[in-house]
């Protein structure tokens, strides 16, 4: 019997959390089981209680205070100390069944996703264990990112080395749209869900140039350590147009669109995680039971 899950990812804020909350209530709404599992130390607040929290096996707080840690060296531990007790994630896990969709919340801090192992091998541990969950990676990128284009392609990068490093089927969602709807229009809009090099070209507010001449001139408003004139030089352009011919060239990356408070857009990328773990498929036709047939009709009828 295979299980089926999805690991929600991304920067920190950029509604993770949220996001599960309303597949959970998506979920509720559509009379399925879900099963959520808090893997971030520092959460405190939840719509829904976790099933499992990884707080109640370690707390990034008392990580930070007992190892004199900051918090992404603390998180890191966290991880390295789940992954050394996994019995943890995997005694409980076991018991869930077939129809549960396994929402496994995670922290926000980029060092996980991009040159540590930590994540590829808890996810192998999922995937290819005893537990044998169909494992969805949902990776969440701000929509407000595709207003600065520097922010959106570097953040476009960060999903495409968690697809690299973590090799699972994979979403790429681009959540609050509420907050970008009639900023951006629908027709530019729809050229940030597969990015191409040439957005860096087509971006208004770049003045590639002149910034730098004057840059190498030494006028930079009279402030020497001025990052603006380089934010805006032919150096910063080549580079983003590098990054962005990267993730052109692998082809990989595109993006679904998620507004959390829209019931129907969350019904929407719900549909591509349920494809990419084909959970349809292993869910047996259910026979209609007596029983329960006969209990509505009497109390239908008033009996
Ligand atoms: N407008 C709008 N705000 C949102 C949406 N989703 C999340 N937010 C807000 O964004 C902030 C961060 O949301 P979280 O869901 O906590 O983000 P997260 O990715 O879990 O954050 P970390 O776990 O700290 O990395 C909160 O203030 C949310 O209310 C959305 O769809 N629209
Ligand atoms: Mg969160």
């Amino acid at each position: 019997m295979s299980k089926f899950g999805v690991l929600v990812m991304g920067p920190a804020g950029a509604g993770k959390s949220t996001f599960c909350t309303a597949l959970i209530q998506h979920l509720q709404n559509n009379k399925r089981p879900c099963y959520y599992v808090n893997l971030d130390p520092a959460a405190e607040e939840f719509a829904f209680e976790p099933d499992i929290d990884i707080k109640d096996l370690i707390s990034l707080e008392d990580v930070m205070e007992e190892m004199s840690l900051g918090p992404n060296g603390g998180l890191i531990y966290c991880f390295e100390f789940l992954l050394e007790n996994l019995d943890f994630l995997t005694d409980p896990l076991e018991e869930v069944t077939d129809e549960y969709l396994i929402i496994f919340d995670m922290p926000g801090q980029i060092e996980l996703y991009t040159h540590v192992p930590i994540l590829p091998n808890l996810v192998k541990h999922l995937m290819r264990g005893s537990l044998n969950i169909n494992m969805c990676a949902a990776y969440l990128l701000e929509s407000t990112f595709i207003i600065d284009r520097p922010k959106f392609f570097a953040g476009t990068l960060s999903a495409m080395s968690a697809m690299l490093m973590l090799e699972m089927p994979h979403v790429n969602i681009l959540s609050k749209m509420d907050l970008v709807k009639g900023r951006v229009a629908k027709r530019d809009l729809k050229r940030f869900l597969n990015p191409d090099a040439d957005l860096v070209d087509e971006d208004p507010s770049w003045r590639p140039g002149k910034d730098q001449e004057e840059l190498e001139e030494g006028r930079t408003d009279g402030d020497p350590a001025s990052t603006k004139n380089v934010m805006a030089g032919t150096s910063f352009y080549r580079l983003n147009k590098a990054v962005a011919q990267l993730i052109d060239d692998f082809s990989m990356v595109s993006f679904l669109k998620l507004d959390a408070q829209d019931e129907d857009s969350v019904g929407a990328v719900l549909s591509y995680i349920d494809d990419a773990i084909q959970y349809h498929e292993a869910q047996e036709p259910k026979e209609p039971r007596d029983d329960i047939d006969t209990n509505i009709i009497e109390s239908a009828m008033g009996d």
